[in-house]
């Protein structure tokens, strides 16, 4: 059976000789679906710095990038002040994403860390549930035991096969139940204490229950890297790049050309805000000032933020709060 639908200038649409009210924006493209054209209608590497809380993002979307990650460890050490064990819960995990996912609704998809979706599979529905009601294009969902570790430490532990494949169609079932576009991607812990072929065969599994893409994190050298393009191809993967981490160091311009599709950077905001603030906080213990360049004042950071647009919306509603500027 053929349906043709004809959308009209108003957003009305046509359907079986009758006109229907649009029950969905026809203007603003869901970030989860955003993203998965881009995977499907490119062929580019998606790179997606790491960002933490508001101002990262904003920094990012200043940048220019077409998507962002918010990490898990970046979202435990701003929001908790805790190293990255397994210790964020899902509210904070999809409070900190809601807020990213939200700050443009035209801007970048955003792609947000799961962990191990926070329980058994009724606490994995939930997790997705929530981040789908969040506007999160894409999340990685992980086989790590639920006390779990940065992907990048040592003595990680992982669940079976068959457990970690109860989370993986839980997110399914969930995604399509809810008619959600959002992407999911399977992350396996497994190389340290399985080897390189369980976790392809742990990837494989995923990929069989309609996972849209492959995570195999802490790569151990390049060529494992490419490996796993090619033994999963054409099954897409995203490749995990923390410098200083377990794996070695792959720029954007050879993960694109090993085949990955998306890359994340989990640490590209954290590390230099730590150094950077860390640089300004011991300037100012030991020269009394804090030494901030010169043009880097409030409003500049808060342009960043959104100031324009924010004093756009109270002009254009009449209001007379920024008549006379800020
Ligand atoms: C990707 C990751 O889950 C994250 O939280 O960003 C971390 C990053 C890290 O702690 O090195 C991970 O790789 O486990």
């Amino acid at each position: 059976m053929t349906i043709t639908i004809t959308v009209e200038k108003d957003g009305y649409y046509e359907g079986n000789g009758m006109r229907h009210e649009p029950t969905v924006s026809l203007y603003i493209i869901p970030a989860a679906s955003k993203l998965r054209r881009m995977l499907r209608d490119t062929r580019d590497l998606i790179v997606c710095p790491g960002v933490y809380d508001g101002l990262s993002a904003r920094i990012a979307m200043e940048v220019g990038f077409k998507g962002l990650y918010m990490t898990g460890a970046g979202t435990t050490a701003s929001r908790l002040g805790m190293a990255d064990l397994g210790l964020a819960q899902l509210h904070d995990m999809r409070t900190n994403a809601e807020m990213i996912a939200n700050l443009d609704p035209f801007g970048p998809p955003l792609i947000a860390d799961m962990d191990h979706g926070y329980g058994g599979p009724l606490m994995v529905s939930k997790s997705v549930q929530q981040y789908i009601q969040a506007g999160v294009a894409g999340f990685h969902i992980e086989d790590q035991v639920q006390n779990k570790r940065c992907g990048h430490l040592g003595g990680k532990k992982v669940v079976s096969l068959e457990e970690y494949m109860t989370r993986i169609r839980a997110a399914k079932l969930t995604k399509d139940r809810l008619h959600s576009d959002i992407v999911l991607i399977a992350r396996t812990d497994a190389l340290q204490q399985h080897g390189y072929e369980d976790c392809i065969r742990r990837l494989k599994a995923a990929r069989d229950i309609g996972v849209d893409v492959g995570l195999l994190e802490g790569f151990t050298s390049k060529e494992q890297a490419s490996q796993a393009v090619q033994d999963l191809a054409p099954w897409p993967l995203l490749l995990n790049m923390v410098e200083n981490g377990a794996s070695p160091v792959i720029t954007t311009k050879e993960a694109e050309e090993m085949g990955f599709r998306i890359m994340i950077f989990s640490f590209a905001s954290l590390a230099p805000a730590y150094l950077g603030i860390r640089s300004a906080l011991m300037h100012l213990k030991t020269e009394g000032i804090v030494g901030t360049p010169e043009g880097l004042g409030p409003r500049k950071l808060f342009e960043v933020c959104g100031l324009m647009e924010s004093m756009k919306v109270d002009t254009e509603a009449g209001g007379d709060g920024f008549a006379d500027g800020v």
